[in-house]
């Protein structure tokens, strides 16, 4: 099995716990360290809609909290016809902690639809390498 199926099936066990009684739409994510161990979110609502968060942000906090703090590859599983790539905000999260080249792979239910670098996603972003003061 590969990194890509475990991913998915951490991601899709996750979306299955999603919290999300006002938008109705069950996101769930998960991100790989470079060793392999693998974290995973679902979104979590709220009644007071802008606190709700994400399942990319679930999954990070996991990550960190175990420890982790790099991002070898990321997936998200959604739901619909459309592709759900990450938001504008979790793009940022995820490069906190991965490179340009991390691999981002967008899901339906079903499996795969696509797979996009963070770099990509994000061009010309900003990191933590524009706040080193090193030269
Ligand atoms: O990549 C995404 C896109 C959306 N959502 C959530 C936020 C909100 O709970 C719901 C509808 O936007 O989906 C995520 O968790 N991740
Ligand atoms: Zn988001």
């Amino acid at each position: 099995m590969s990194l890509l199926d475990d991913l998915f099936r951490a991601a899709s066990a996750a979306r299955e716990k999603a919290y999300a009684p006002y938008s109705r739409f069950a996101v769930g994510a998960a991100v790989a360290t470079p060793g392999g161990e693998i974290f995973a979110g679902c979104n979590v609502e709220n009644a007071s809609y802008p606190v709700g968060s994400c399942a990319e942000a679930g999954a990070i906090a996991a990550m960190i909290a175990a420890g982790g703090r790099r991002i070898a590859a990321a997936l998200v599983v959604g739901e619909g016809t459309a592709l759900v790539t990450p938001c504008g905000a979790c793009r940022q999260r995820l490069r906190e902690f991965a490179r340009e080249d991390t691999p981002v792979h967008v899901c339906g239910p079903e499996g795969l639809r696509r797979s996009f670098t963070l770099g990509e996603l994000l061009p010309l972003s900003f990191g933590p390498d524009n706040l080193t003061n090193d030269g």
